[in-house]
């Protein structure tokens, strides 16, 4: 059955905002993160440096060291302490203020081009442009948690804050808030990268029973029967599904890492379960040949027939908690 991806007639098809031209070009221009800036906050542990050739904010606390670069508010990397990166980067580095291909790209205020005229740019307008950390706070045990917002655009109606604790866990939200004077609906997604030994080798638990809409099937909805795995007999080597109504609680397994990636989601009624396939993956100008392979996309988002809609003043809040568990169930050994 063929279903149209936006579901109601009250869905918000967003202007590209007045100053977003401008704010992506100054995005394309910003230079090293502001140390001086950061050091106000006199915050332990957190510094301004580079990763992965990206000005980024640094983050070393007692559980987990991370990685966020203010182009997109984009997180890099969360390793917990004595274990590996859960996140992917792609090594060939993106030319700014082009999206940032790896980490935690941040989908606002519209999922894909969902209900959006054909001129607006993929994903939103949230990965293009700087953003700035508006406050640094340390707990007593060493956890870190940082606030950051993309500019506002006083046309868009939309306010956008991101919180990011790092800590045993990685807790990261979206907080929309509707600063206008009339009803708005949007989309949104955190669209992680989770790094696997081989996406062919790995499964995803949390999904049997659900219908997903297919994006490779012109959104034909369907029913997953058992756990997600790349070489679905009908699908085979790609997938770009989107879950409603899904359950909030995602186990990736990967046998060859030897760990389960728990990802735990709130105010978030779908998923976008993402790998691009071989094929598509060597048209892309992002990834190195083979690429494909290193990253599964698990996406906590409100997407397809779930739209956050929020009267004026009203605000919403999209989290999701990553936590790795050793095989057997336990949190992973240092
Ligand atoms: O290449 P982009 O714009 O980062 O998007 C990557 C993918 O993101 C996923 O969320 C979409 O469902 C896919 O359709 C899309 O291809």
């Amino acid at each position: 059955m063929h279903v149209a991806p936006a579901t109601s007639s009250v869905e918000t098809r967003f202007a590209v905002p007045r100053d977003f031209a401008a704010q992506v070009a100054n995005a394309a221009q910003a230079g090293a993160v502001d140390a001086d800036e950061l050091s106000d906050f006199d915050v332990p542990g957190v510094r301004a440096g580079l990763f992965a050739g990206y000005p980024a904010v640094l983050i070393e606390t007692p559980h987990a060291q991370a990685a966020i670069a203010l182009h997109g508010g984009h997180l890099l990397s969360y390793v917990p302490s004595g274990q590996q990166d859960v996140l992917w980067m792609s090594p060939r580095q993106a030319q700014l203020p082009a999206a940032i291909r790896g980490g935690v790209p941040v989908i606002w205020p519209y999922f894909g081009r969902q209900g959006q005229a054909g001129d607006v740019p993929s994903h939103g307008f949230a990965r293009t442009v700087q953003w700035r950390v508006t406050s640094v706070v340390r707990d007593e045990d060493g956890t870190v948690s940082l606030t950051l917002a993309p500019p506002q655009h006083a046309d868009l109606g939309l306010a956008l804050r991101m919180h990011v604790r790092i800590g045993p866990a990685l807790e990261q939200t979206l907080e929309t808030t509707n600063t206008g004077e009339t009803a708005i609906a949007f989309t949104q997604a955190l669209h992680s990268y989770f790094r696997v030994s081989d996406v062919a080798a790995v499964r995803v638990e949390g999904l049997d029973g659900l219908e997903f809409l297919d994006k490779n099937d012109d959104y034909a909805r369907h029913t997953q029967t058992g756990d997600w795995v790349l070489d679905d007999a009908r699908d085979p080597g790609r997938s770009d599904y989107i879950y409603a109504e899904a359950g909030g609680r995602y186990r990736l397994d990967d046998p060859g890492l030897g760990r389960r990636i728990e990802l735990t989601t709130m105010g978030s009624r779908s998923v976008v379960v993402w790998n691009p396939g071989e094929a598509a993956a060597e048209r892309s100008q992002d990834m190195d040949q083979g690429a494909w392979r290193g990253f599964l996309c698990i996406e906590a988002a409100n997407a397809g027939p779930d739209v956050v809609r929020l009267a004026p003043g009203e605000s919403h809040a999209l989290t999701q908690r990553v936590r790795v568990l050793a095989r057997d169930g336990g949190l992973a050994a240092r």
